[in-house]
């Protein structure tokens, strides 16, 4: 047993902190992270508005909710934007089901709503449907 202390371990430095004991960069993250989480709403937003759209073109056109052949391909083209940006394809496409889950509840009502002809007079005239 040597008769002088062992050396004291070196810690490293601690990172910057502000008064709230959060580390700096932490609270750097999260501010890019709630303008990303913003875009995000404002992005799911807009695609609201359009798939809105297109389920009331749907119901005037007596098209189902769903349209799997258009799933596959916007699922196979989404793992694959996946996988070359570094994103888990599964979680990827488990992501795209619960959106689109939502807009087929949203198509349903409105085919319903268009059913009990409560959409006519909302509706732009359709040259396709006509
Ligand atoms: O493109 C359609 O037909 C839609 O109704 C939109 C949408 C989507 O949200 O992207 C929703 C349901 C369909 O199964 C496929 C795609």
């Amino acid at each position: 047993m040597p008769d002088t202390p062992d050396e004291p371990t070196p810690v490293p430095a601690p990172p910057a902190r502000p008064a709230d004991g959060m580390p700096q960069e932490i609270l750097e993250l999260r501010a890019s992270i709630d303008n990303i989480d913003a875009a995000l709403v404002h992005l799911l937003a807009e695609r609201f508005k359009m798939t809105r759209r297109v389920g009331e073109l749907k119901a005037v056109g007596g098209l189902p909710p769903a349209d799997p052949s258009r799933d596959r391909q916007q699922v196979d083209r989404l793992k694959g934007l996946a996988e070359g940006a570094g994103l888990d394809p599964e979680f990827t496409e488990q992501f795209r089901n619960f959106i689109v889950s939502e807009v087929i509840r949203h198509h349903e009502r409105i085919a319903a709503e268009h059913a009990a002809g409560r959409l006519k007079g909302e509706l732009p005239a359709l040259d396709t449907y006509a």
